[in-house]
């Protein structure tokens, strides 16, 4: 298919909901309801995403005769960087419910100054040559993290296919993933325009991992 960047909220959808409670400075203290909206967009996206695999015809014997149906030929790795991805991660293996997972360590190291660089500590994965990978975070900031993660990947690994989700996305992270990986697929429900200094996507919904799982000390 040729490379693409898809957005969840450019066609109106209940799931706008799901976003708008998720940026909601009051409904977003409801941690359940958080990991729960991002588990919805999550499947979500992997239902957008399973329009792109190739699929093969079979048939499936029902009690009263047989039923031809296309079937995806193969089930996607997904992947996430701890923590905050994980209940995004969930939505799509809700869908994608053959699917082989892999976990990524990683955080930013945050100097005086402000500035920070990303530490990946570990990757923790299924053999992935020849095979399709989703790679999926809540939060698609500066692109840093999710870059270096993927570019160790593919250093090691022939991927069939290489897709990025986020529930959120910044125009600067956009253009960051398509300078270093001009082949991934794109995948993000909505797309903001501004950064803090700190690097927290404006209006963003905030840290993400802190409301899924409590602040970090
Ligand atoms: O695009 P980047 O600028 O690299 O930032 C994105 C990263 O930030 C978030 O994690 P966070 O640092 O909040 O850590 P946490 O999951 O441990 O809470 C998010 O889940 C990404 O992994
Ligand atoms: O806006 C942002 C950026 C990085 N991590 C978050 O949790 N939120």
């Amino acid at each position: 298919m040729p490379i693409h960047t898809f957005i969840l909220n450019k066609t109106n959808s209940i799931a706008n909901q799901f976003l708008a409670e998720l940026r909601d400075v009051n409904v977003q203290q409801d941690k359940y309801r958080f990991r729960k909206n991002q588990e919805r967009l999550g499947e979500i996206l992997a239902y957008e995403i399973s329009k792109t695999l190739i699929y093969e015809t079979t048939d499936v014997q029902t009690p009263l005769g047989s039923a031809s149906v296309n079937l995806a030929t193969e089930q996607p790795v997904v992947a996430t960087i701890l923590r905050a991805g994980l209940p995004f991660h969930q939505g799509f293996i809700n869908f994608f419910d053959r699917a082989d997972s892999a976990f990524v360590t990683a955080c930013r190291k945050v100097k005086k100054s402000g500035a920070f660089t990303i530490q990946v500590d570990h990757i923790s994965n299924p053999g992935l040559e020849g095979r399709t990978l989703i790679m999926c975070d809540t939060m698609l900031a500066t692109g840093h993290s999710i870059v270096m993660v993927c570019k160790e990947i593919l250093a090691q690994y022939n991927l069939k296919a290489l897709h990025i989700a986020a529930v959120i996305a910044s125009t600067e992270g956009i253009a960051h993933v398509r300078a270093n990986l001009p082949k991934v697929q794109l995948w993000a429900c909505a797309v903001d325009d501004e950064m803090t200094s700190k690097a927290y996507i404006v209006p963003g919904l905030g840290d993400a991992g802190d409301l899924a799982f409590g602040e970090k000390v």
